[in-house]
């Protein structure tokens, strides 16, 4: 489900626009040439099915509607419409084609872009009422952000348009996300990839001088000595199956081999809402932003979400969480500095539920995990939590800095044996080169990791991919 109810999918090709295209352009007069001077394209000659009932071409807001100065839309100006129009027609979602369209012209936000970003929404039948949210919202969120010119908000604003109109697969995201990969995993490729391919420029065959020079490569790009050498065992039975000691085709048995390995299977749980998700993790990891950049993705795929404010340890760490909230529009709840951590998670499941929020993300303390009463505390208020709502906390995210290279993984193990992990969020990979350690924590959890931070902007906590992240780190 996507921010919108309901949205006319015309990537579809579906002959319903071209008629609306027609009927836009006869209603204005407008020339039967594209705004460049080409013969207009055709649509495609209409196939046998029957035409569904023509749809109302959207017609461009009138500027009342999104405070805009109330000039009339001069007729060049109707170009991008006519454009977006054409390019919506496509067989195929180009949301960065569309942005383009949109943004054409456009240098900050302001009514202009409201206006176009409402004609894009009219254009794909979003319910009116839920278009002017989406943009009051963005509109919300650029002021709170200080952002004010395109290249500042640009990628954020095509995120959210992924995640509302459900195209974050789209290809155009794919390889957006593809090269925020890379570019985020830039050092740790410098010390895995490069190294490796010297490695394998070095031997004329995978031999024992090979292995033991790859142990070496492993264990300084941070992926731990048990790791490396189940990595290694591993890899060995991979070569021997496929009978060669080719050292040009390691990268590609490496490849595979990491691809297996994040295969890690993800638990689906029958969920009453509200889902109940209890991120944990020590100080300092980027569990506040990660929330954040949760609550911001569920509300911009329709859910409604409550944050509450379980480090009940620091004030700071509360007023934080109240900021981020609001940015994102989501609820809030806490009891202030100082407050029972579990009557702060009953209450809020209570809120959750007597409201009808579809999720809630419950923060809890960070302090450092040596303190044993921490971990007790963590099993009360999923004790507490179960007694309000049966079933949950449907899961518990522990959320590790990658920066911290091993210890991220002692984390994961005394979490795990201490309350239970489902899923790792892995955060600021982008500012390490010990991004080896996603291979270790999953080589010796069979914990899914389900996000990774990349960055500090909203858009930077992107869906992990094991493939993805093989081939990001590996280069094709
Ligand atoms: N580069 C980068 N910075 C990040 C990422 N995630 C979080 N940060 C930054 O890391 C710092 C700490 O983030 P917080 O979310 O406050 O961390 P926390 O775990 O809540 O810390 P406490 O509030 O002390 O518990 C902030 O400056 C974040 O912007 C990431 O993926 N990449």
């Amino acid at each position: 489900m996507g921010f919108f109810s309901k949205i006319k999918k015309f990537w579809d090709v579906d002959q319903r626009l071209d008629k609306a295209v027609e009927e836009y352009k006869t209603e204005r007069g407008m020339p039967e040439e594209t705004p460049a001077g080409e013969a207009t394209v055709k649509a495609p000659p209409a196939q046998a099915k029957p035409v569904p009932p023509a749809v109302a071409a959207p017609t461009a807001p009138k500027p009342a509607d999104v405070g805009a100065p109330s000039a009339k839309v001069p007729p060049k100006a109707e170009a991008w419409q006519n454009d977006l129009l054409l390019s919506l027609r496509k067989a195929e979602p180009r949301l960065s084609i569309w942005l383009s369209i949109v943004l054409e012209g456009v240098d900050k936000a302001g009514p202009q872009l409201w206006e176009r970003l409402l004609f894009l929404f009219k254009a794909l039948e979003a319910p009116e009422a839920e278009a002017k949210d989406f943009v009051e919202r963005f509109r919300k969120w650029l002021d709170d952000m200080e952002y004010v010119r395109v290249p500042e908000f640009r990628s954020e604003l095509q995120f959210r348009l992924a995640l509302a109109l459900e195209l974050e697969d789209e290809e155009d995201e794919r390889n957006r996300l593809l090269l925020k990969l890379s570019e985020g995993l830039e050092k740790t490729k410098e010390q895995i990839s490069k190294r490796i391919e010297g490695l394998m420029a070095s031997h004329s065959k995978i031999d024992e001088s090979f292995w033991e020079e790859l142990e070496e490569i492993l264990i300084m790009a941070d992926v731990g000595f048990e790791p490396s050498m189940k990595l290694i065992e591993r890899l060995r039975d991979r070569v021997r199956k496929a009978g060669t000691d080719d050292p040009a085709r390691f990268k590609e048995f490496l490849r595979e081999e990491l691809e297996t390995i994040f295969k890690a299977p993800k638990r689906i749980t029958a969920i009453n809402p509200p889902e109940v998700v209890m991120m944990i993790g020590v100080n300092g990891v980027g569990k506040t932003t990660t929330i954040a950049k949760l609550a911001y993705r569920a509300q911009m795929q329709g859910r409604r979400v409550l944050i509450a404010a379980g480090d009940t340890f620091r004030a700071a760490a509360i007023e934080q969480l109240e900021i981020w909230a609001k940015r994102v529009g989501a609820g809030f709840y806490s009891k202030g500095a100082g407050a029972d951590p579990a009557a702060v998670a009953f209450e809020a499941v209570d809120k959750a539920v007597s409201e009808g929020y579809d999720l809630l993300l419950l923060d809890t303390a960070g302090r450092l995990h040596t303190k044993i009463n921490l971990m007790e505390e963590l099993k009360k208020i999923q004790r507490v939590c179960g007694k309000k709502h049966p079933g949950s906390p449907h899961r518990s995210i522990l959320v590790v800095d990658a920066t911290t290279g091993q210890n991220a993984l002692q984390q994961a193990k005394l979490f795990g044996e201490a309350v239970g992990v489902d899923e790792i969020i892995l955060t600021k990979l982008d500012g390490t080169a010990k991004g080896g350690i996603v291979v270790a924590i999953a080589l010796e959890h069979a914990l899914p990791i389900t996000f990774v931070g990349l960055g500090e902007k909203m858009e930077d906590l992107r869906p992990f991919n094991g493939k993805d992240f093989a081939q990001a780190l590996l280069g094709t």
